[in-house]
């Protein structure tokens, strides 16, 4: 099949990577045409699928980014902030749907992929998880039925290599929360206590982040209140759900102008 929407998968070394060139490889919604590596990366050159240690798939990974997004329809991007920010500005010249799963994003980031946005299809989260966009609406919900005798707390767990905190979802659930109560999340933001940190202050949303062993991702929120509480709860035992929803993401997007897109979006929730 040559007229499925070809797919470029970029930090494809990466856990996530491997997760999606396999999601894709194994789709017959669209065709893989392109792994991006970083430069020096000994995966650069080989096939894709021999350095994962399989069959090859006739895909040689590539440290040109815009060479191999020149020929795709939509790049699916997990990687770091500063590589995701270059990824949205080549991925737009390429007029490609942009999925960015890519968490810690600072607002200058943030503002760079939205200038991006303007001229290609961009869809961004920090969950592609259908679960976890449920618990998105379902927080906001709760949140909006109650008033601030319910402290609101955030609490993430995910493995020790992860390198932000909050996490991307975390943050979607404190927004999602402060949404709910009608209050701006700069304003009530609680993340990083530590030593003597004075009672907590009546309407704050709180973040606490575990970091240990293989933890795929588990969120938490919690209504503490006097004599009980709520917590919703979404875990996450495979990275495969992240990247089903990237995949549909990148397909959904094939037929949508130029904008930047949730998952919400995507979902119809
Ligand atoms: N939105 C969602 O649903 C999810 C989001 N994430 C997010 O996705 C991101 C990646 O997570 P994960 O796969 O666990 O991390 P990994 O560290 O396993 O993978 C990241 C990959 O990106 C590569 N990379 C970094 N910079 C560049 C660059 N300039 N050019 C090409 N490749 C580059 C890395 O290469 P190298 O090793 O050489 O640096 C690595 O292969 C994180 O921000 C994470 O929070 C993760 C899961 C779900
Ligand atoms: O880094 C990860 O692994 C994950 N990152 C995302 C986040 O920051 O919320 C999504 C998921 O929890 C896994």
């Amino acid at each position: 099949m040559t007229d499925t929407p070809g797919i470029v998968i970029t930090g494809g070394s990466g856990k996530m990577g491997q997760m999606l060139i396999n999601t894709v490889l194994a789709s017959d919604k669209c065709r893989l045409v392109g792994v991006v590596d970083r430069a020096g990366h000994d995966w650069i050159g080989q096939d894709v699928g021999t350095a994962m240690g399989g069959q090859p798939v006739g895909v040689i990974v590539t440290d040109d980014a815009l060479e191999a997004f020149a020929k795709a329809q939509a790049v699916i991007d997990f990687t770091a902030p500063a590589a995701t920010v270059a990824f949205a500005e080549l991925a737009a010249q390429a007029r490609a749907v942009h999925v960015i799963g890519t968490t810690g994003l600072t607002d200058d980031d943030l503002a760079a992929i939205n200038a991006a946005a303007r001229h290609a299809v961009v869809v961004r989260a920090g969950n592609m998880s259908l679960g976890v966009n449920l618990l998105v609406k379902l927080t906001q919900k709760v949140a909006a039925a109650l008033d601030e005798d319910f402290d609101i707390e955030v609490i993430e767990a995910h493995h020790h290599h992860k390198v932000d905190a909050p996490s991307g979802t975390a943050l979607m659930l404190g927004e999602a929360a402060a949404e709910g109560r009608g209050v701006d999340l700069k304003d009530v933001r609680d993340s990083g206590r530590d030593g003597i940190t004075g009672a907590r202050k009546r309407g704050d949303i709180g973040f606490s982040a575990i970091r240990g062993g293989d933890i795929v991702g588990e969120h938490d929120v919690m209504f503490a209140a006097a004599g009980e509480r709520i917590v919703l709860r979404h875990l996450a035992t495979d990275r495969a759900i992240f990247a089903r929803g990237a995949l549909k993401a990148a397909l959904w997007g094939q037929d949508k102008g130029p904008g930047e897109y949730d998952m919400m979006d995507v979902l119809g929730l």
